[in-house]
């Protein structure tokens, strides 16, 4: 059995850090795992602009805990809306912080609102991203309400993604959060501008960890967990060798309050041990030695970055989850709080 895991520092493309106090108690753990993360641009109001973006940057770094100062790279996004101007992707490239930009479906998934609604609208300015090599990153399902919840994914694909690499056959785009077989099958089989991230969640539960003996807030996000034979699919790509796939948690915390709650929102919370609750679902599939490339190497090949030249150690250790930890004005609970996981990250 092997007991110890030695490699390249891992990034993290796909995270959601919020913003003042509650980014100030996430932060750090991301930081010392991660030596590079892609910042989603979901806050309130959105980061839309390059000004916005190297506002939030700052404080992001601001925030990054002494002892991590000089270790941690906050990669920033823009959000798309119906309104970007294509100059406005000029200005994100010349910039040199700004590494893609996110389309979120209107009313898809939290603080969405402010979205696509018409990609149509959008034509010009993904023309720009397409000239100048600035990636595109999708929430991929569909708004419509008449859509089953478990299908927009895969609705999604045929609707929207299928169009749109038709169309910008160049535009280097990211499937983010993959959940299903049909998109694991997609990706493969399209050219290599086309790659997704598979978050720890999604390789690690199906929707009986949501539904079965009770409802579980807090495995609740979206894309929604999906049936077994998805799970598995996304563990076959995850393990594969194939670059096109890639880590991103979309750790994405809310307080217990707005978890715990008539009405739900969506996100889970895995940074606390993210990297450890991969080692566990490649472990699980006797892939660990698929492990960095997956964490270290196909992320930063993809959006054109040197890979990290640092380690990271796990040890084979069990140790607890806490219950709770703090944020904001609130609480947050991590994902598998109060259990055990088996990996153990050591420090920096
Ligand atoms: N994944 C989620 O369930 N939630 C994310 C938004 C997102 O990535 O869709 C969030 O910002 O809370
Ligand atoms: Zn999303
Ligand atoms: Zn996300």
């Amino acid at each position: 059995m092997q007991t110890t895991l030695t490699f390249t520092c891992p990034d993290d493309w796909h995270l959601h850090l919020r913003d003042g106090k509650q980014m100030q108690d996430v932060l750090a753990d991301t930081a010392r795992q991660f030596a590079r993360a892609i910042i989603m641009p979901n806050l309130r109001p959105p980061i839309v602009t390059v000004e916005m973006a190297v506002a939030y940057r700052a404080r992001i770094l601001a925030a990054v805990p002494k002892t991590l100062q000089g270790h941690f790279e906050p990669l920033m996004t823009l959000y798309l809306t119906d309104n970007t101007p294509p100059d406005e992707i000029k200005r994100a490239k010349e910039s040199g912080i700004v590494h893609a930009v996110k389309l979120y479906p209107a009313g898809a998934t939290t603080n969405s609102d402010a979205g696509v609604t018409d990609l149509a609208r959008c034509f010009k300015t993904l023309e720009m991203m397409e000239q100048l090599g600035m990636p595109l990153l999708l929430h991929g399902e569909v708004t419509d309400p008449d859509i089953d919840v478990f299908d927009r994914e895969s609705v999604f694909i045929d609707q929207v993604l299928q169009p749109l690499i038709q169309r910008f056959p160049r535009l280097r785009t990211v499937f983010e959060h993959i959940t299903t077989r049909e998109a694991v099958e997609f990706v493969r089989a399209a050219p290599n501008n086309l790659a997704a991230t598979i978050t720890a969640h999604h390789l690690l539960l199906n929707r009986n960890a949501l539904l079965a003996g009770g409802i579980h807030p807090h495995h609740y996000c979206l894309p929604v967990l999906k049936r077994e034979t998805h799970r598995l699919a996304l563990i076959g790509a995850a393990t594969s060798g194939d670059t096109k796939f890639f880590l991103g948690t979309d750790s994405a915390p809310h307080p217990i309050s707005s978890k715990e709650s008539a009405c739900g929102c969506a996100g889970i919370y895995t940074a606390y041990a993210a990297i450890e609750f991969y080692a566990e679902a490649f472990e699980q599939a006797d892939a660990l030695d698929k492990l960095e490339a997956f964490a270290s190497f196909h992320g930063p090949d993809f959006y054109g970055l040197p890979r990290n030249t640092n380690n990271i150690t796990l040890i084979k250790e069990s140790w607890k989850i806490p219950q709770c930890l703090e944020f904001g004005e609130g609480k947050l609970v991590p994902l598998r709080a109060g259990e055990n996981v088996s990996w153990k990250l050591l420090s920096l």
